[in-house]
């Protein structure tokens, strides 16, 4: 029901990716402003592959447009990442240290001290590199890597990521780890392993753990790997 005032409607979506479209259909047909605007919050991951996103893109698009849709990544967010960009830009002293020079290597750390207790159903399909390396440790990567953009609007920092994400190596397979956790006893108490979460398939070989050494092709980080790690279920939430 919409009263006589101005109403916008916006929905935020942090539920599993299979069920997106469907729930955008009800939306836009059932629950649709008629008066104001109707916007949806899209959180990631965005699709599996260039592919699946583009097919996603193109199934939202059936029932909106490109400006009410905003994919959204909640690291971005964050204290701590918010600030990256004022201590580099505006602080004189880190600025010119920024770079291959000075900095031998990089660091991204996602580390939680819990596995996925009940809620292995969206984390068994994409595992521990969609679930985080691709898009909240990558987004962070770039924003620290990036170089200075023209200004600090949305569109000239996109624009400066991309360059980063276009200057970084392929990734070699003798590059990565991945391990997956088994139960274990802390405190007294023993914690399930992945494999035992009733909601995660049984033999699943989904990774929970990973690492990997990253590469800019690039004056500024030629040579210095940016080493990310992302894991569940480990000692410390950091
Ligand atoms: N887990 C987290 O902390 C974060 C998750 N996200 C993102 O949020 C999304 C969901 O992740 P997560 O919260 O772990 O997932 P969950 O599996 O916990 O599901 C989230 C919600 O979706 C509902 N849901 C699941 N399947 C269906 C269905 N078939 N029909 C209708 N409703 C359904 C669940 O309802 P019900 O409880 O009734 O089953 C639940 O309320 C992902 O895109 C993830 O990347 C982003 C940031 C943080
Ligand atoms: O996006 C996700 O993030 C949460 C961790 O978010 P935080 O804000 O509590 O650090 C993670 O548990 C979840 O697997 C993932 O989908």
């Amino acid at each position: 029901m919409q009263g006589p005032r101005v109403s916008n409607h916006l929905f935020y979506l942090s539920i599993p990716p299979n069920i997106f479209l469907d729930v955008v259909k009800c939306a836009s047909k059932s629950a649709s402003s008629v008066s104001g605007w109707t916007r949806v919050i899209v959180e990631k991951p965005f699709g599996r592959d260039s592919e699946s996103s583009a097919a996603l893109t193109k199934g939202l698009k059936q029932y909106l447009t490109e400006d009410q849709i905003f994919r959204i990544d909640h690291y971005l967010g964050k204290e701590l990442v918010e600030n990256l960009s004022v201590l580099r830009f505006s602080n004189l002293v880190f600025e010119p240290l920024w770079s291959r020079q000075y900095i031998r290597n990089v660091q991204l750390i996602f580390s939680e001290d819990f596995g996925t207790e009940g809620r292995g159903g969206y984390f068994d399909s994409y595992g521990i590199i969609r679930d985080i390396m691709q898009n909240h440790l990558l987004q962070i990567l770039a924003l620290f890597a990036m170089e200075t953009p023209i200004s600090l609007e949305a569109e000239d920092i996109r624009n400066e990521k991309v360059k980063v994400l276009r200057s970084m190596k392929p990734l070699r397979l003798e590059d990565v780890v991945i391990g997956q956790y088994k139960s274990h006893t802390k405190g007294g108490i023993t914690y399930p392993g992945y494999t035992e979460d009733k909601t995660v398939p049984k033999g699943s070989l989904t990774p929970t753990f990973a690492a990997a050494a990253l590469f800019i092709n690039n004056a500024r980080w030629d040579g210095v790997p940016f080493l990310m790690k992302a894991g569940k279920a480990l000692h410390t939430k950091q």
